[in-house]
C-alpha cells in the first residue's frame, strides 16, 4: 500500500496544540501583573535576586500569607503563576547554596505551587517553558522583538548573564518558528505521496535548524561563563538525581513524601523532540529514557505534538521508499543541520560547564580570592545537568544517534 492510500485524510495543525504561526511554542504577551489578590506573591517574585542576596527570601516567603489559587482564571495568569512560584521555590531551596538546601517547602508556597501546577498539567518546579517561553516582555511595545528591546518578567540571580541566557534561548525558540510552520507540510505531503512538497518543506526546515545554531551563538556575546557557572546554574538545579538533595523536597500541605523533579533545562524546549520524530531519530537507553521523561515537563499540548509527529506516517520509511535524490538530499540536509546543532551545542557546554568547573576544581585547591564565585560553584553538579543528567557523555551520544539517521537511498 502506498503512503497515499494509507493516510491521505489525516490532517495535522499547529492551531489544535496552541502553537502559532507567529510564535511557535512561546506564549504570546505573557501577563506581568497578577490580580491584586496575589500581590504578595508578585511582592516577592519580583525581587528575587535582592531577596536572595540579602539572605531574607526563606523568611519572606514564610510570612507570606496562604492564598487560594481559585481567582487565577486564565491560561496566560496561570502561567505567570507559576512562573513566580517557581522562581521562589528555586530561590527558596537554593538561596544558601548546595550545603544548606531545605528538606521542606511550606505550605503556604506549595499548596498554591501544586494547585496551579495541576491546573497547567505542569510539574512544580521551574522548567523551560516558565524561564523561557513565558517570561518575556518588551521594553518598548512598538519595537521590534530582538534582544536589545526584549525583557525578563521575573529574574533569578545572575544579572545581565541571566537575561542574556533566558532571551538567547528564546530567540532559538523563534529562529524554528519556519520550521514548526513546515511540519504540517511534511506530514501532509508524506501522507498524500507530494514528493516535491515534502522536499521543500525540509530545505525550509534545514535552514530554520541552521539559524536556531546561528542563534545560539549569541550566547556567547549575552552570557559570561564565569556567572552562568558560579551563579546561575544552581538556581535552575531540581531535586531528582542531585546528590545536593537526595532526597528530594517535600511540599508541605500536599504530601508527607518527599517528591523528585528534575530541574530546568532546555532539554524541555519542544523543538528538538519534534524534529527528532520527525525525521526518525531515536535515542536508545539512558538517555532516550531522559529525553522521554524530559516531556512530562512541557505543556501538555506541546507534548500531544510530539507524540502525534511520531505516530504519523515515517517521513524517513518516505524518503528510503521514493528513491528521490532531491528528496534525500533535502532530507539528509535537515540531518546534518540538525547534528550541527548538537555539535554547537556540545561546544557551548564545554565553554559554560566543563571548562569552568575544571578551574573551580584548580581554585578551590589554590584558595585564590580571584574569581571565587566560581569557585564556589556548586560541586555536585560539577558533572551533572541542570536536569539531572550525566552531561558529555549524555550529549554526544545523542548527537551521534543523530547522524546515524541517514536513510540511503533504494536504488532498485
Ligand atoms: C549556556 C547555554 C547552555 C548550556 C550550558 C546548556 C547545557 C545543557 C546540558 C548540561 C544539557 C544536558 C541535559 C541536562 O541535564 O540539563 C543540555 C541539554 C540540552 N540542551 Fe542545552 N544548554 C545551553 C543552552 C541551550 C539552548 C539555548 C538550547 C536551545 C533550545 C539548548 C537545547 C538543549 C537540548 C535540546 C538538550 C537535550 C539534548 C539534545 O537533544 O541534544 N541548550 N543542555
Amino acid at each position: 500500500m502506498s503512503f497515499a492510500e494509507k493516510d491521505s485524510t489525516r490532517t495535522f495543525s499547529l492551531d489544535s496544540y496552541y502553537v502559532s504561526e507567529d510564535l511557535g511554542f512561546i506564549l504570546h504577551e505573557p501577563m506581568t501583573e497578577l490580580p491584586s489578590y496575589y500581590q504578595p506573591w508578585m511582592d516577592i517574585a519580583l525581587h528575587l535576586p535582592e531577596l536572595v542576596l540579602s539572605h531574607e527570601l526563606r523568611s519572606r516567603v514564610s510570612r507570606m500569607p496562604l492564598l487560594s489559587s481559585q481567582y487565577l482564571h486564565s491560561h496566560r495568569e496561570l502561567r505567570l503563576a507559576h512562573l513566580a512560584l517557581g522562581a521562589t521555590t528555586m530561590s527558596y531551596v537554593w538561596q544558601e547554596g548546595e550545603h544548606h538546601t531545605v528538606k521542606v517547602l511550606p505550605q503556604n508556597l506549595a499548596l498554591p505551587y501544586w494547585e496551579v501546577s495541576e491546573r497547567l498539567g505542569l510539574p512544580p518546579i521551574f522548567i523551560h517553558a516558565d524561564a523561557v517561553l513565558a517570561n518575556w516582555k518588551k521594553r518598548d511595545s512598538e519595537k521590534p522583538f530582538d534582544i536589545a528591546n526584549l525583557d525578563l518578567v521575573v529574574r533569578l540571580p545572575g544579572g545581565e548573564s541571566l537575561r542574556g541566557f533566558f532571551m538567547v534561548t528564546l530567540l532559538v525558540e523563534l529562529a524554528a518558528i519556519p520550521a514548526l510552520k513546515s511540519i504540517p507540510k511534511v506530514c501532509r505531503g508524506v501522507s498524500s505521496g507530494y514528493i516535491v512538497d515534502v522536499a521543500q518543506a525540509l530545505q525550509d526546515i534545514s535552514k530554520s535548524i541552521h539559524d536556531m545554531t546561528e542563534a545560539l551563538k549569541l550566547m556567547h556575546v549575552y552570557v559570561e561563563p564565569s556567572v552562568f557557572y558560579g551563579i546561575i546554574r544552581i538556581y535552575l538545579s531540581g531535586w531528582k538525581d542531585n546528590p545536593s538533595m537526595p532526597n528530594g523536597l517535600i511540599y508541605e500541605g500536599v504530601s508527607p513524601e518527599p517528591m523528585e523533579f528534575s530541574g530546568g533545562s532546555a532539554a524541555q524546549s519542544s523543538l528538538l523532540h519534534c524534529f527528532d520524530e520527525l525525521l526518525g531519530i531515536k535515542h536508545e537507553a539512558k538517555g532516550g529514557a531522559f529525553l522521554t521523561r524530559m516531556r512530562d515537563y512541557m505543556p501538555p499540548a506541546h507534548t500531544q505534538m510530539i507524540k502525534d509527529i511520531s505516530s504519523w506516517p515515517s517521513l524517513r520509511c518516505f524518503v528510503h521508499e521514493q528513491c528521490d535524490e532531491e528528496l534525500n538530499q533535502a532530507y539528509q540536509l535537515c540531518v546534518t543541520e540538525l547534528t550541527e546543532f548538537r555539535n554547537y551545542h556540545i561546544n557551548m557546554v564545554s565553554r559554560y560547564i566543563t571548562i569552568p568547573a575544571a578551574r573551580a576544581r584548580q581554585l578551590r585547591l589554590e584558595k585564590t580570592t580571584e574569581e571565587e564565585m566560581i569557585a564556589k560553584a556548586p560541586t555536585a553538579l560539577e558533572e551533572r545537568g541542570t536536569g539531572g543528567s550525566s552531561i558529555m557523555s549524555f550529549l554526544k551520544t545523542v548527537r551521534d544517534e543523530t547522524k546515524q539517521v541517514f536513510p540511503t537511498v533504494n536504488k532498485n
